[in-house]
């Protein structure tokens, strides 16, 4: 039976939206006419530059950053028309973590979760009641006396995440909210935000400059460069296809890092005349068949140099260096994009 496509449900939608900051005579535009739709349910991610504007544009969907022009629409509410208490229980819905997770020093944990519940109907008890879920949930508990200063920065992160957690939210916004952590934590506060995307359908929106959280977490990527999205789409076609320099920039140079070609040595770059990059999806090609095809049809052997994987939602992502025997003829090169082979010859300077 012909799969019938889900229907988008947009939760988000940013059109045209720009922000313009005025510093005495000069004028920064740092968002420029940003039109994007994020689905519920979404991990969405915006990754770019330092400086490419994604704290300013993620800041508009919460008007904590109000735009100069455009539209910010949150479930199907256009969130910049809205008078000051629509927009107080309007944010409600949207929780906001942080890279240096702005917790009370002066509070202990559940009362720095109880904080957010200020403007609920809930008695004291109930409060107290909530945020021990909370904490349970994110998997602090026991530790609901504590202070911040007692809590790694693994921990804080937890007690920011469910004190955004406690109006219950339908959106979550994450502004570089492990950046400050080492890898194997930052690994940890993923597989909590994946859970609570999955358990309770949280719709995520994070800005990261670490491609790797992207690739992890993200179902579907936007770039943003000098204010400017330059391209979005689901992730793994990020990773297998980039169509923007700035993409390719971010993404394929860090698997394709000089590093990786500076391996071969110098009298082997006089001999690699013909090497390439190769990205491909391994559900589509895998490296037998597709270098077999390329020697029983044109008599080309294939020697790989390097070769890596990277598994993005249900997508593993081959990327590979070779050398071939011979140069690509443009006829072969077309057969295989047809083939859905991302190739590009490597120009060794
Ligand atoms: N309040 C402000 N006043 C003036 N300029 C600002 C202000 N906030 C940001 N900018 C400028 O807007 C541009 C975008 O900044 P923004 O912080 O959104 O970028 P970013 O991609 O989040 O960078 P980073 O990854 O370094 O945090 C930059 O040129 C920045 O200097």
């Amino acid at each position: 039976m012909e799969e019938v496509p889900m229907a988008k449900d947009p939760v988000i939608a940013l059109k045209d939206v720009s922000v313009e900051f005025k510093n005495k005579n000069k004028v920064v535009q740092a968002v420029h006419n940003v039109t994007l739709e994020v689905d519920r349910g979404d991990v969405f991610g915006i990754v770019g530059y330092s400086g490419a504007g994604k704290s300013t544009l993620i800041r508009t969907i919460n008007l904590l950053q109000k735009p100069t022009s455009g539209e910010v629409i949150v479930n199907g509410q256009q969130i910049t028309k809205i008078s000051a208490k629509e927009l107080r229980k309007s944010r409600e819905k949207i929780g906001m973590i942080f890279q240096h997770f702005n917790l009370m020093n002066s509070l202990n944990v559940v009362d720095n979760v109880i904080l957010s519940l200020g403007h609920s109907s809930l008695s004291k008890r109930e409060k107290c009641q909530r945020a021990t879920e909370l904490l349970h949930l994110v998997g602090l508990s026991g530790k609901e006396k504590v202070y911040p200063r007692q809590l790694s920065g693994g921990q804080k992160q937890r007690v920011a995440i469910a004190r955004a957690l406690a109006n219950n939210p339908e959106i979550l916004l994450s502004d570089e909210s492990t950046s400050a952590l080492d890898p194997q934590t930052t690994a940890s506060i993923l597989t909590l935000l994946k859970r609570l995307n999955r358990e309770l359908g949280l719709t995520i929106v994070l800005i990261t400059h670490q491609l790797e959280v992207a690739e992890d977490i993200c179902n579907r990527i936007a770039v943003i460069n000098d204010g400017e999205l330059v391209e979005q789409a689901e992730s793994y076609q990020i990773l297998l296809n980039p169509q923007h320099q700035i993409t390719r920039d971010l993404f394929e140079d860090t698997f394709f890092s000089s590093d990786n070609l500076l391996k071969i040595t110098p009298t082997e770059q006089i001999r690699l005349k013909t090497l390439y990059r190769l990205s491909y999806d391994s559900s589509e090609n895998d490296n037998s068949s597709l270098f077999d095809w390329l020697r029983d049809q044109f008599e080309i052997r294939t020697k790989i140099i390097y070769t890596d994987s990277v598994a993005v939602q249900n997508h593993v992502i081959i990327k590979a260096v070779v050398e071939f025997s011979k140069e690509l003829y443009q006829h072969i090169l077309n057969e295989l994009e047809i083939r859905h082979v991302n190739i590009k010859k490597v120009e060794l300077s």
